[in-house]
């Protein structure tokens, strides 16, 4: 298990984690989830020993990283895949990283197997593509067998195959009773993979639950209303109505409503009263995607000047400060997501698919012998062996303390 307890860390004046506190636990996927620069890679190298905290404390099985017996055996990680020496071929890499660790040569073609790798073992890394560096990284992680492994962004660049491979590898190691901690931008991907979330923006928590609960504590339900396309004036009475009754509507491209603040028994009624007929009246569940945007729309530091779901905000009074997403209550004055694409369901939850390439994979990381006893494992009573994590910066030292950030200010106005 990994956890941290009130984790802080300042790089001068700026503070990329604050007084965070989270477990992940074993036997799930936990997926890391915040805007870019809320702090994930930050957390990411502390449970590594890679930074030091300002304060606080992160420990993986009740020792910090760097006072764990055998660290670079039993925790396994992919920060950055670029992170190879590029003149050496794929196979002496993972070489040098097992005979750092003691582990058998035969385990590098073992993982270089499982990652798909065995072709080009011999090939210079420089050449790589993103996705093979990727899959190079994960090798690196797996080598030593771990029970705990992190993996910041490990789909980057990899393709509907690779992704798919990846999700697989991810759900098969947790239920092998690993502690697997993965951060991903790709909300469709982590609603498939991970089982728990913890989410994150300007370096604060701002979830730690389920990816279920998650979505119900996040999401703006709203119910989509459909008059008959002929007969336009109805849409406009119908929108009339349920604005007066307190409903908020919103036009989507294919005209149907998209209407929030009233039940759906309620909305039928009004209809009836108005006497609009309805050629659809169906109830929303959000997304991951969704809950998500919802949740880190006030922790965003960096946002394009056009901004689509600007139009679906409350516009705050001149003056005022964006407020702080507040954990499980959402936004606030977010009601409902950006409208689909004419004619699509982008806000359908996707659908984990099946047959031979759906499910996680009957054995371990889906390689051929996967599953059976692990050859590799550590003597009885001895830390399995795993792979070093890959480091993605030097360590470096702790800045000074600086006095507290107001983090509901954005990082400039600090
Ligand atoms: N070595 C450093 N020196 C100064 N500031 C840093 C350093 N490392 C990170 N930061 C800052 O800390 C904040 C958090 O960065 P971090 O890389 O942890 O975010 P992230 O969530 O991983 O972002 P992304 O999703 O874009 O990868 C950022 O504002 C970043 O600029």
């Amino acid at each position: 298990m990994i956890e941290a307890v009130g984790l802080t860390k300042r790089y001068g004046d700026k503070t990329a984690v604050y007084n965070l506190s989270f477990q992940v636990r074993p036997g799930a996927v936990t997926g890391f989830l915040g805007p870019n620069g809320s702090g994930k890679s930050t957390t990411m190298r502390m449970i590594l020993g890679l930074d030091n905290p300002t304060s606080g404390t992160v420990t993986i099985g009740g020792y910090p990283y760097r006072k764990l017996p055998n660290a670079p055996r039993q925790v396994g990680a992919l920060l950055d895949a670029k992170a190879v020496h590029g003149g050496r071929a794929a196979r002496n890499h993972l070489l040098s990283l097992a005979q750092l660790s003691g582990i058998p040569a035969r385990r590098v073609d073992e993982v270089l197997g499982v990652v798909g790798l065995q072709e080009v073992a011999r090939k210079r890394s420089k050449g790589f593509s993103l996705g093979m560096g990727q899959r190079l990284g994960i090798a690196a992680a797996l080598l030593g067998d771990p029970q705990v492994l992190l993996f910041d962004e490990p789909v980057n660049g990899l393709d509907p195959e690779g992704i798919l491979w990846v999700r697989n590898l991810m759900k098969a190691l947790a239920a092998e009773g690993r502690t697997v901690f993965v951060s991903s931008h790709l909300m469709s991907e982590m609603a498939l993979t991970a089982d728990h979330l913890i989410v994150i923006g300007r370096g604060q928590l701002l979830a730690d639950m389920s990816v279920t609960d998650f979505i119900s504590a996040n999401s703006a339900d709203f119910a989509r209303v459909r008059t008959p396309d002929t007969e336009p004036q109805l849409r406009e009475k119908l929108s009339s109505a349920l604005t007066e009754a307190g409903g908020h509507v919103l036009p989507e491209q294919d005209g149907a409503l998209r209407v929030t603040g009233l039940p759906l028994p309620r909305i039928s009624d009004l209809a009836y009263e108005a006497g609009v007929r309805l050629w659809e009246l169906s109830p929303h569940q959000a997304s991951l995607e969704e809950a998500y945007m919802r949740m880190t729309q006030g922790a965003v530091d960096y946002r394009s000047t056009i901004d689509q779901k600007a139009s679906l905000q409350q516009q705050p009074p001149p003056g005022a400060q964006p407020p702080m997403p507040v954990p499980g209550q959402g936004q606030p004055g977010w009601y409902a997501p950006p409208p689909p694409q004419q004619g699509g369901q982008p806000f359908a939850m996707p659908t984990p698919p099946s047959g031979p390439y759906g499910g996680a994979p009957a054995g371990a990381y889906g390689a051929p012998g996967a599953g059976a006893p692990n050859p590799y494992a550590a003597p009885q009573g001895q830390p399995p062996v795993a792979a070093p994590p890959v480091p993605a910066a030097e360590p470096s030292q702790p800045a000074p303390a600086a006095p507290a950030a107001d983090l509901t200010k954005s990082e400039d106005a600090r």
